[in-house]
């Protein structure tokens, strides 16, 4: 899937089912999602075999039962090179053969591209002792042996393809780039993600760790044993003589121009030393530098330790609890806002720590929020902070010492789900609603799932924690799938802000020609003049969110997409926020030439020229996607906020998360409703959590805060709880919602989407898609909803028609083998330029 398909950077996607069943693993049906044609597979009986192995099966984490075993991945039954044709004419092999064959070691290796394998190669004798599971190898593939790179998942004694296998030709890797709980996990998400195995490794081990990032090879130079017999020192030329001697002197390996600079001499005497024998080599691959981290770790918070609050030593009690018992509990910690959930992890984290173990942390982004990072710095000896803004070489020096057990805590986002520590306690999810947990391109994985299922196969507990939990999560406390842990207040007994609603269907509440009522007017000149802070929140970035003619009533839309420019101020442009498509700003009707095109719809650059002008002598920062560019500037602007040199600041989402200011003592929501009207049935939920946190990041200090939301919907359920700060009302009401279509958490959904140049023959391919869909679903006699194929909101991106098909199911494991069963042999004729993306447990619709 394209990168950015889904990147709707100002709109907060939602969460994720909690898995309660999980499918088990079977790497012999690792999906095919490409359109090229597929190596020959099993055929009708494997269609059997799918019935059993996904509906009836244990589940994978019987599987994982004993994650520190060395025992082979369960259920393996790998697909052989070439199966069909040789047991055409073999049975069962004579006992003589068997006795051989039993003795031969056998790699399974997958592939990031299609055939994805898993296919069995023969380990040669040499390298037997080398090659293990999570290393790369070179093997031959296909009918032309072509080499290529793949991935071994496992390693075992005896044949049982009944044929001759290739040789791996080559082990790239020193030591396995992931252990073998890790490699399971692999398997575990190629299965249910219906992703290669191959490209999930790619998504696990970073690329600069592939690549090996800021290291080279560097060969070392020491004495040889023939060195040892003086005569023959002493027969040297004097330069050689003297290079030799002074290496043995050194008593430690030099390179070649180290001791060129030691010896005063050319490259000639060091080679001729070499070709006389005279030198022993030995190459190592080093790191370039001493890694210098480029952030400082600081936003200017003090460091503090707090003595517990009641609820806080609780929660940390029932942590310990489930720390202590070595058991793979899911923990969910709702916390209101301000309710002091960061120093429950940190104590918990401690606890840990103690017992020589470590821990992730996992949190949205991490430069947006430097106070976290801070926090966790200050308390451990050595933290591991990833982020997206890292150089290749830093994210490679981290990798490698985060597996060499040098690491007691591991901070970053999504993908450090995967961080390979070697004693890994606890895994914990701060704002485990956040929408950023999905990724959006393939393995489109939740990191939710993924901690459940590393934390399951590990059995150690994962920690959730939210003001605002996501409903998957909640609804897991409510089945007995998870531990409810509440924090009911904010520390120091703080009052929870007052929220006002503001309608802007009455007139008079609105402004004239602006984006700020009177009312938010008066209470921002009022905390201005009271030397507090304030922050606004507009979800929509850019300058105009429409481009229209007002002659010929023609939009100015993405000739890709199909979706309205934004107009952007700085530089005149427009921008397509789908894919980027950028051009300039047309000064007339690029249709009907009428000169007075109209920007309408409200952005965060048209809210910052407003606010400047309505309140000239405030200090104010943006805060957006645009903005915050550069690596550091989050942090610059935070601190500045911090320190007072700012008064008012504005942005999108960002500006919501985390954030902890005690002088912020007004809070306003220019438009509550921007999310509310989306065609996704988590509209609702996101309009929620979005008002509710921004209008936690007020009344944090001993000032008190308030916080004025402006809506064309004040009746509207997640509006009125959020006003309230109400989470239970708004679960049970969502949840009531949710049941009524069984929607996650309640069932699971799948959404397949295919896209193509040409926009009937992508429909007919949904359509044959469709069928396949439906016959398996009868096969199976699964109970599965199917939906589509329908044109999704975004018809049309980046060139493409896309249609999407929907699938629902009350269980899981019926949804995810349908879909295996019929897109197994589903191929699409190269010809007709269509592809489709299965997105299990999709975040959005769109
Ligand atoms: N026991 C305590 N006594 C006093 N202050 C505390 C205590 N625990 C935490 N704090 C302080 O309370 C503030 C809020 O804590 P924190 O930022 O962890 O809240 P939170 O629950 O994560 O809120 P949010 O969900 O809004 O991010 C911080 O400034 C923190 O230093
Ligand atoms: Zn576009």
């Amino acid at each position: 899937m394209l990168t950015g398909e889904a990147s709707h950077p100002d709109i907060p996607a939602g969460p994720i089912p909690m898995p309660s069943a999980v499918p088990p693993q079977r790497p012999s049906d690792t999906p095919r999602t490409d359109t090229r044609p597929a190596e020959p597979d099993a055929g009708e009986n494997d269609a059997a075999a799918e019935v059993s192995g996904s509906l009836s099966a244990p589940g994978f984490f019987d599987a994982c039962e004993n994650a520190d075993d060395d025992s082979p991945i369960p259920d393996g039954k790998p697909v052989p090179d070439q199966a069909t044709q040789g047991q055409l004419f073999e049975t069962d092999p004579p006992p003589w053969e068997l006795t051989v064959q039993e003795d031969v070691a056998v790699a399974s290796v997958v592939f990031r591209d299609a055939p994805y394998g898993p296919y069995d190669y023969r380990i040669p004798a040499e390298l037997r002792d080398r090659l293990h599971p999570g290393m790369r190898v070179h093997v031959p593939l296909g009918r032309r042996k072509r080499p290529t790179v793949g991935w071994c998942i496992e390693t075992k004694l005896g044949n049982q393809t009944g044929k001759t296998l290739s040789d791996v030709a080559e082990v790239l890797d020193d030591a396995p780039l992931c252990d073998r709980p890790l490699v399971r996990l692999v398997t575990w998400m190629s299965h249910y993600y219906q992703s290669p195995a191959g490209q999930v490794f790619d998504a696990l081990i970073p690329s600069s760790v592939r690549a090996s990032a800021g290291t080279r090879e560097r060969t070392y130079l020491s004495p040889a044993p023939a060195s040892a017999d003086e005569s023959v020192v002493d027969a040297l030329p004097a330069k050689q003589q003297r290079a030799l001697r002074l290496l043995i002197a050194a008593g430690k390996p030099m390179t070649a121009s180290q001791l060129m600079v030691h010896a005063e001499c050319t490259a000639g005497p060091i080679n001729a030393l070499r070709k006389k024998g005279l030198l022993s080599e030995d190459t190592r691959r080093e790191m370039t530098t001493s890694m210098p981290t480029r952030w400082q770790t600081s936003d200017g918070e003090k460091t503090e330790t707090h003595e517990l609050t009641d609820d806080q030593s609780n929660a940390l009690g029932r942590i310990t609890a489930a720390l202590d018992s070595a058991a793979a509990k899911t923990l969910l910690l709702h916390g209101v806002t301000g309710s002091g959930k960061t120093e429950v992890y940190i104590r918990a984290i401690e606890h840990v720590v103690k017992f020589g173990r470590a821990a992730i942390v996992l949190v949205p982004e991490i430069s947006l929020t430097p106070q976290t990072r801070g926090r966790f710095e200050r308390r451990f000896a050595s933290v591991a902070v990833l982020h997206s803004q890292m150089t290749p070489a830093e994210r490679h020096f981290q990798w490698q010492r985060i597996r060499r057990g040098e690491v007691q805590v591991v901070v970053g986002p999504r993908s450090a789900v995967f961080a390979p520590l070697p004693r890994l306690g606890l895994i914990i999810l701060d704002e485990e609603h956040d929408g950023s947990f999905k990724q959006d391109s393939q393995p489109r994985y939740h990191a939710r799932k993924v901690a459940f299922a590393r934390a399951q196969s590990l059995q150690i507990p994962l920690l959730l924690g939210s003001a605002t939990p996501s409903l998957e999560s909640w609804y897991a406390t409510q089945s007995g799938h998870a531990e409810l842990i509440s924090m009911p207040s904010r520390v120091g007994n703080r009052p929870m802000p007052d929220v006002q609603l503001v309608d802007l269907r009455i007139k008079d509440e609105r402004s004239r020609g602006g984006a700020i009522s009177r009312q938010l007017h008066l209470a921002v000149n009022e905390t201005l003049r009271e030397k507090g802070q304030v922050i606004l929140l507009l979800n929509r970035r850019g300058f105009a969110t429409t481009i229209q003619c007002p002659s010929c009533g023609h939009v100015v839309a993405c000739p890709d997409c199909e979706m309205p420019l934004t107009h952007h101020r700085d530089g005149g442009k427009a921008v397509c926020h789908y894919c980027d498509y950028t051009i300039a700003t047309p000064p007339w009707c690029p249709e009907c030439r009428f000169d007075g095109i109209r920007y309408g719809g409200l952005g965060t650059q048209k809210l910052e020229v407003e606010v400047k002008k309505r309140f000239p002598e405030a200090r104010v920062a943006r805060m957006d996607s645009d903005t915050m560019r550069r690596p550091g500037s989050h942090q610059k602007v935070l601190s500045a906020f911090r320190s007072g040199e700012l008064d008012l600041l504005l942005g999108t989402q960002m500006i919501a998360k985390g954030l902890d200011f005690p002088n912020v003592l007004l809070v306003g929501v220019i438009n509550a409703d921007a999310a509310l009207h989306f065609p996704d049935f988590r509209a609702g939920e996101r309009t929620f959590q979005l008002v509710t946190q921004v209008a936690g990041r007020t009344g944090r200090g001993n000032r008190g805060g308030r916080v004025i939301v402006q809506t064309f919907s004040p009746e509207h359920m997640a509006i009125q709880a959020a006003s309230r700060h109400d989470y239970l009302q708004f679960a049970e009401a969502e949840i009531a919602n949710r049941r009524k279509f069984n929607y996650p958490p309640l069932g699971s959904v799948a959404r397949i989407i295919i896209r193509g140049a040409v926009e009937d023959v992508t429909e007919a391919t949904a359509n044959s898609l469709l069928q396949r869909l439906e016959s398996s679903r009868e096969r199976l006699g699964a109970e599965v909803r199917l939906l589509g194929p329908a044109p999704p909101p975004i018809a049309k991106l980046r060139g493409k028609y896309r249609f999407h098909l929907l699938l629902q199911s009350l269980d899981p494991l019926q949804l995810g083998a349908t879909i295996r069963m019929a897109t197994k042999t589903f191929k699409i004729p190269e010809k007709d330029d269509v592809q489709y993306v299965i997105d299990i447990d999709p975040m959005d619709m769109l």
